[in-house]
């Protein structure tokens, strides 16, 4: 089934680097379907257990909450799993399937797009993850506000695509009528400062992506 048919409906929102409870609530009521939590100690939106249970709590019922590692020792990844209630998994380092699979949870396996990495085999390499996030390749491993080039995306990765990097209102209308993925995940594109959620970034980026999604339902 190409993208375009399985697109049947408005993309659904991740927004990720979620720090704030205020941030959270905005996300929640302007519509995201998914909230993520960076448990990536270098990253300016690293949340620790504690801020992270406090954000969780705000969380209402039928919202995703995303935990989001790279290369994490697996201890670390349990130990989360034990003390919060995340939903999905997103794997956004070098982990093969047989790492991602061992926690016994749904999780999403991003790939960092550049030139010649062949994306259908490296969706390929992970049958068992619910989806890819095709992500920027950028220092750090993500979060870095930089758009990929949408053209290397294949016309099916053979199972939903999560499109990510660089998103903001002015491109994601764009990014969803070329790539016309399940859904699109943003950070940086709704921020005042790194972790800091901008209340009139988010509206903005929801209308860009119900302005689009509308439009490519329509056919
Ligand atoms: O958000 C981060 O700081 C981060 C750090 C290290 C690995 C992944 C990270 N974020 C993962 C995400 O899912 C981001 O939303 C994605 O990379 C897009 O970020 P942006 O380009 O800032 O919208």
């Amino acid at each position: 089934m190409s993208r375009a048919t399985a697109m049947a409906r408005i993309p659904r929102l991740k927004i990720c680097g979620l720090t704030r409870r205020e941030d959270l609530l905005c996300a929640v009521r302007e519509g995201a379907d998914a909230l993520g939590l960076v448990f990536f100690p270098p990253s300016p939106r690293y949340v620790d257990l504690r801020a992270a249970a406090a954000l969780a709590n705000a969380v209402p019922p039928f919202v995703t909450i995303v935990g989001l590692f790279v290369n994490a020792d697996p201890a670390l990844v349990r130990a989360t799993l034990a003390a919060l209630p995340i939903h999905l998994l997103q794997f956004h380092g070098d982990e093969d399937e047989g790492y991602c699979r061992q926690f016994d949870r749904p999780y999403i396996k991003a790939a960092r797009v550049r030139p010649g990495l062949d994306l259908v085999q490296y969706a390929a390499r992970f049958p068992s993850a619910q989806a890819i996030l095709l992500d920027a390749f950028v220092e750090g491993y993500g979060g870095g506000g930089k758009i990929f080039d949408w053209a290397l995306v294949p016309q099916s990765l053979g199972k939903p695509l999560i499109l990510s990097g660089g998103l903001d209102a002015d491109n994601v209308g764009e990014a969803v009528r070329r790539v016309r993925p399940a859904a699109v995940d943003v950070s940086s594109g709704v921020e005042a400062g790194k972790g800091i959620k901008d209340v009139e970034k988010i509206r903005a980026f929801v209308a860009a992506l119900r302005a689009a999604g509308s439009e490519s339902s329509d056919g």
